[in-house]
């Protein structure tokens, strides 16, 4: 039977790189995995990409069946459908590993408790080198939707609540992420203690103020982040390590802030 898997997108509040602390709001962008056992090969297709290296989606094949103890040297075909433009700062690495397990757990007919399953994803991501902390954050972000805020060193969520429905917008860069190394990123950490305290109440205020620390951090402009802002935006920021810039606004408002800023955009909402 062929294994289905599915996951979604989410947009950073605070960037988990700073203080281990991370917070994200979940979005609709989707991702789907289809998992099938069968000949002699092991054959990964990524639709619409040619280059997405499709390293880390083999890992999680591995892990996976190496978790639910079954051969990993069997031949299979898994392919992988993303809404998500990959290394962006938008959790496509997070959410591509929650759809493939999850696929080929459908496959075998193995069930796993959601959270386990989301830390064999975080483990994963480690093994591929596609994440600093693990990315907890975002792990959950995209598979449990809503506002949340993890612990990325204990992997343990200390916030989960539904956040309502929004418009989100996404400004995309045709270049990826660059990175930025890690001391950049320490050497905000007051400012970052600064956002957590505001993010306990005003977690869309934190969101502009992580946007635009983690733009100084990697260098990219604020522009774009004001030009939201001054079309009414309710929050707008980098997300993750960027480059990508995501917006929120009211829900009905999103698609006159996109026509509004000089980039290419993906209109979404909330999750
Ligand atoms: N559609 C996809 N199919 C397979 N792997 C993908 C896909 N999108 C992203 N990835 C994996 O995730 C990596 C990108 O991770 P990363 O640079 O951390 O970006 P992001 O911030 O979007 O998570 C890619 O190199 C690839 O290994
Ligand atoms: O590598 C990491 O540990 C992280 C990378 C960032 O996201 P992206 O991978 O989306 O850039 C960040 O937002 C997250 O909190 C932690």
């Amino acid at each position: 039977m062929t294994g289905k898997g599915e996951s979604h997108g989410c947009i950073s509040v605070m960037n988990g790189i700073v203080s281990g602390t991370g917070a994200v709001i979940g979005i609709a962008l989707r991702t789907r995995a289809s998992y099938d056992e069968g000949g002699k090969t092991q054959d990964v297709r990524i639709g619409g990409s040619e280059s997405t290296d499709d390293r880390l989606a083999r890992i999680c094949v591995g892990r996976t069946l190496d978790a639910i103890g079954v051969d990993p040297s069997a031949g299979y075909v898994l392919s992988i459908e993303s809404e998500i433009p990959p290394s962006r700062g938008l959790k496509s690495s997070s959410s591509v590993c929650n759809a493939v397990i999850s696929a080929v757990l459908a496959h075998h007919g193995v069930s796993m408790d959601v959270m386990d399953m989301i830390r064999l994803g975080v483990e994963c991501a480690k093994e591929a080198k596609v994440t600093v902390t693990g990315s907890f954050d975002d792990a959950c972000g995209c598979e449990l939707g809503g506002f949340i805020v993890t612990d990325n060193y204990r992997n343990e969520v200390l916030r989960k609540e539904p956040f309502g429905r929004y418009d989100v917008v996404l400004c995309i860069p045709e270049y990826t992420k660059n990175h930025t190394p890690r001391e950049r990123y320490n050497a905000v950490a007051p400012e970052m203690e600064r956002i957590k305290e505001v993010c306990k109440t005003d977690p869309l205020a934190a969101m502009t103020m992580n946007g635009r620390l983690i733009a100084r951090v990697t260098g990219e402009s604020e522009e774009l982040i004001d030009d939201a802002l001054a079309h009414g935006a309710l929050a707008a920021g980098i997300s993750g390590t960027g480059p990508a810039i995501a917006v929120v606004a009211e829900s009905g408002k999103g698609g006159r802030i996109a026509e509004a800023l000089d980039c290419r955009t993906i209109l979404t909402e909330t999750r």
